[in-house]
């Protein structure tokens, strides 16, 4: 082979490796690169161990229903996939319904914003964002309402990045981060003048826990919404299908049981909610949220090549691999459930704690 064509052959490798690795691959803003994935507050060599620690409360559903005890499990998971998510999906971990036209950092925006316009806030106003994770929606919903914006999440991981992620938008100013769990709140009784919760509180064991903790910290009169997943009233518990596919969402998502939409209002009543709205925000006429992952399906394809090769060579922790792995059932799980109507990451509920409380006789 002549020097030209030694070159050519090189510059076309050179060229397709840069594709494969940087070109190919979900167009979003990340903040992450694959090299820099980890197991977020986990030491690289014990990945692979909180993995199966992670797995064998599945095998222990005595464990999951332990409900002390899935908090603790809920942070080993995002310890797990912070990263991937941040590398492979952006700094908004939820979905929201495909708008044709917008990309997809702009339906996600939308769909944000439509949360806090929902719970009408003022600028300057304080509002809890419950299970922030790095902070996508807060600075987002920051930005746009002029709001004050206090997160929560129950790892320390997610804290640090999404304060430096306030940081770097220059946002730091409108939006706190506390590291902390949504059934134990760290905050005062009514000192917030409303509240967003965005696929968070699917991972709290009983929702009426997680939603009195928003009641008491609530100012008398405002206003809470939440963006919940659900079964809907298409899932039918003696269809084995559905069953595997609602269970594959849940072991793929640190979930202690999915619930189904009939329950979201009453858990709210029960704590001295008034329902203000309730509606299924991926009904038609919205387009299929579970687009964004069929359309990624190559991405993860080369996802799981470069995450191997990265283990391999020691750059990524071990048990990378199998945490993508996993997600990568999990996308499949996900675009069953949606295809098939059977469930829904966005039933919507708007709530009002009342201005005066209900008398006691
Ligand atoms: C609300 C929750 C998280 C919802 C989504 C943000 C995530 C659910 C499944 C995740 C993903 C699946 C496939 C991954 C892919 C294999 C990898 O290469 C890149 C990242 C994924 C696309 C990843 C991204 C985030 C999800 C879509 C739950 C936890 C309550
Ligand atoms: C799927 S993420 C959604 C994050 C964020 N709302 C978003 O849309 O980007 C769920 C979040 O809930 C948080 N979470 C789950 N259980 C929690 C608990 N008991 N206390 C505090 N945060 C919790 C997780 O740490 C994570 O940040």
């Amino acid at each position: 082979m002549d020097s030209l064509s030694l070159f050519c052959t090189g510059a076309l490798l050179a060229g397709g490796l840069y594709w494969f690795v940087c070109v190919l691959g979900p167009a979003e803003q990340k903040g992450k690169r694959a090299v820099d994935l980890s197991g977020g507050s986990i030491s690289a060599e014990k990945v692979r161990d909180n993995y199966k620690q992670y797995w064998s409360f599945f095998r222990r559903p005595k464990e999951i229903e332990t409900a002390e005890k899935v908090p603790d499990f809920v942070d080993t998971f995002y310890n797990l996939v912070t990263d991937i998510y941040e590398w492979g999906w952006g700094q908004s971990f939820h979905f929201s319904p495909f708008i044709p036209g917008k990309s997809h950092r702009d339906a996600t925006r939308l769909h944000e914003e439509m949360a806090v316009d929902l719970i009408d806030v003022k600028p300057g106003e304080r509002i809890l964002d419950v299970g922030c994770g790095v902070g996508g929606p807060m600075r987002a919903i920051a930005a746009h309402s002029r709001a004050k914006v206090v997160g929560i999440t129950i790892n320390d991981y997610q804290v640090n990045r999404a304060r430096m992620h306030n940081k770097k938008a220059g946002l730091d100013s409108l939006c706190e981060v506390v590291c902390g769990n949504f059934l134990e709140m760290p905050f005062q009784d009514n000192s917030f003048d409303g509240a967003y919760s965005i696929e968070a509180t699917c991972h709290a064991p009983k929702l009426e826990d997680v939603y009195a903790e928003v009641f008491r910290v609530l100012k008398p009169g405002s206003l809470y919404v939440s963006y919940e997943w659900v079964t809907t009233e298409k899932y039918r518990a003696d269809n084995p299908e559905h069953v595997e596919v609602i269970q594959g969402i849940e072991r793929g998502d640190a979930l202690p049981g999915l619930r189904s939409y009939s329950d979201i209002a009453e858990a709210a009543k029960k704590v001295g909610f008034e329902i203000v709205k309730e509606k299924d925000l991926a009904k038609p006429p919205s387009l299929p949220w579970w687009t964004r992952l069929k359309m990624g399906r190559i991405a993860y394809w080369r996802n799981h090549i470069l995450v191997i090769v990265l283990a391999a060579i020691g750059i990524a922790p071990k048990g990378t691999v199998d945490v993508h792995d996993m997600l990568f059932k999990t996308a499949d799980y996900l675009t069953r459930g949606g295809d098939s109507g059977i469930f829904s990451p966005m039933h919507m509920i708007l709530l009002r704690k009342p201005k005066e409380a209900p008398s006691k006789s």
